[in-house]
């Protein structure tokens, strides 16, 4: 779509320029009438003021004379100027109503910086176009301060700051001073934003000895080594982390050696339903079932959700960089693949999915899509009870995830439990099933999961949150407190 938006800026672009011409050719003939009005000037200090031509404001051809002068002449002139008329050649042939803004443009910086720092990607590949094996053109020194500016300003990659400050140094004409004494500024300011003075200290003098005479330059540099002195003796800045995010990194990463393959066939609700299942963890259960949902069927959840997708948000309101997607909801009544597709869970795995005397299985369809840098970080599924009571009322809490995955991943996008060092890579008519509570009602914290950054492609998935209402039989709980989901359906 931006790309598309792309050729018609362009064109629109062209066509504002020509019209911008010919307004400006019209404005000049105009000044040339009002200067041809002024009949002598008068000497104010050193200011020449115009004298036009004198009027009699009470002669009725005179008194009409001022006003066709305004109308005709200045006013249409200062009409002409402030127009936004051709502005409308620019935007008359984009598809999206809104152009991509500051916010979106260091978004997709801030992705650069999360994968670089998910997937441990050299800054000095990443600036010469090399992600994980695919290559494109490389960045421009510009680009390099830019993601620079953004990971200095972010709250979690100032430590990337100094590595993009180089990039962005090596791609510096050497023998160009201005150019060199702006690389270096972005190297003192990286140190800056780090807290580390010697850092900032050496490139400001760097900053001064491009050209030592220089007072402006002086004075410029002078304000640095003021803020330089303030932040002396400050520890310098380190990225706030628990091992648990870390352990997700590495999972995205599959930095694990690799787990022994389980399989197994599942019965489903038709006896001579087997269901190839990929067993990835015993207790809690997590596994993934292959070929649940066709090609054609994963496409079209896609294009009915695609037109009421908006950025995700997460009970209790805005979720910040924590979830970077967009979501849709579908119902089962919305079409019938969709309640097709929905029962088709029931019949694989047995938990109910459909009303009961109005009361909801499971919630609707989440279509979720994660773009480059899309990610969601580590969460429960489930909630405290107090807030699916509220939330969920009599249908209460999640009691599994079924989560189909609607396309193929080749770089990134796992899904990721870091408690039990799971990754379940998307593939397109898979699944991936686990439940978020155990056997005995008790929400199970080892399900914690995270949807790691995406590197090349889009990301879809559909979310099928199994409720507890109504799977008193479906999902009994066993005759221990920790019974396991092993024996069931097997
Ligand atoms: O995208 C994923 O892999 C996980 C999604 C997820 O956990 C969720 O939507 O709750
Ligand atoms: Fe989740």
């Amino acid at each position: 779509m931006l790309l598309k938006n792309e050729d018609n800026l362009l064109n629109g672009l062209e066509k504002y320029y020509e019209a911008e011409e010919v307004k400006l050719e019209w404005m000049k003939e105009n000044l040339q009438k009002m200067e041809d009005l002024i009949k002598d000037y008068e000497l104010v200090g050193d200011t020449k003021i115009p004298i036009f031509e004198p009027l009699n404001l009470n002669h009725p051809i005179d008194s009409f004379r001022l006003f066709q002068r305004f109308q005709n002449l200045w006013i249409a002139s200062t009409q002409k100027a402030t127009s936004t008329q051709n502005m409308k050649l620019i935007t008359d042939g984009l598809s999206i109503t809104e152009l991509p803004k500051k916010d979106d443009f260091d978004g997709s910086c801030l992705s650069v910086l999360r994968i670089q720092r998910t997937y441990k990607i050299d800054t000095k590949d990443l600036a010469n176009g090399h992600v994980l094996g695919v290559q494109t053109e490389p960045l421009s020194k510009t680009e390099c301060q830019e993601i620079a500016r953004v990971a200095e300003e972010s709250a979690n990659f100032k430590d990337y700051g100094i590595a993009w400050r180089l990039a962005a140094l090596e791609r510096t004409n050497q023998s160009d001073s201005s150019s060199l004494r702006d690389a270096y500024l972005g190297l003192v300011n990286a140190h800056l934003a780090l807290e580390n003075s010697t850092g900032a200290e050496e490139f400001a003098e760097r900053v001064l000895d491009l050209d030592p005479e220089n007072e402006t330059l002086y004075e410029e540099v002078l304000k640095l080594f003021i803020q330089i002195e303030g932040i002396k003796g400050h520890s310098i800045w380190k990225r706030n982390v628990t091992t648990e995010f870390e352990r997700y990194e590495a999972l995205c990463r599959n930095d694990f050696p690799p787990k022994p393959l389980v399989c197994r066939y599942r019965k489903g609700r038709i006896p001579y339903e087997l269901i190839k299942e990929e067993l990835l963890n015993i207790d809690p259960l997590i596994s993934l079932v292959y070929d649940v949902i066709s090609e054609k069927e994963a496409d079209k959840l896609v294009d009915l959700a695609y037109p009421s997708m908006a950025r995700a948000q997460m009970i209790g309101g805005w979720s910040g960089n924590n979830r970077i997607s967009k979501v849709g909801w579908l119902n089962d009544e919305q079409d019938k693949m969709v309640e097709k597709i929905a029962n088709r869970i029931n019949r694989l795995i047995h938990l109910k999915t459909a009303k009961i005397s109005g009361v909801m299985t499971a919630e609707p369809f989440q279509v979720v899509t994660y773009g480059i840098g899309g990610q969601y970080e580590p969460h429960k599924d489930f909630f405290e009870p107090h807030v699916s009571e509220s939330s969920f009322g009599q249908s209460r809490n999640r009691i599994a995830t079924f989560i189909f995955y609607l396309s193929s991943i080749s770089h990134g996008g796992a899904t990721v439990f870091p408690e039990v060092n799971v990754t379940v890579n998307p593939v397109k008519g898979a699944a991936a099933l686990w439940y978020n509570m155990k056997r005995s009602g008790e929400g199970d914290t080892r399900t914690i999961h995270a949807g790691c950054p995406v590197v090349l492609g889009q990301k879809w998935v559909a979310n099928k949150w199994i409720h507890e209402y109504g799977q008193e039989w479906t999902r009994p709980c066993g005759l221990v407190s920790d019974a396991q989901d092993l024996d069931l359906y097997s």
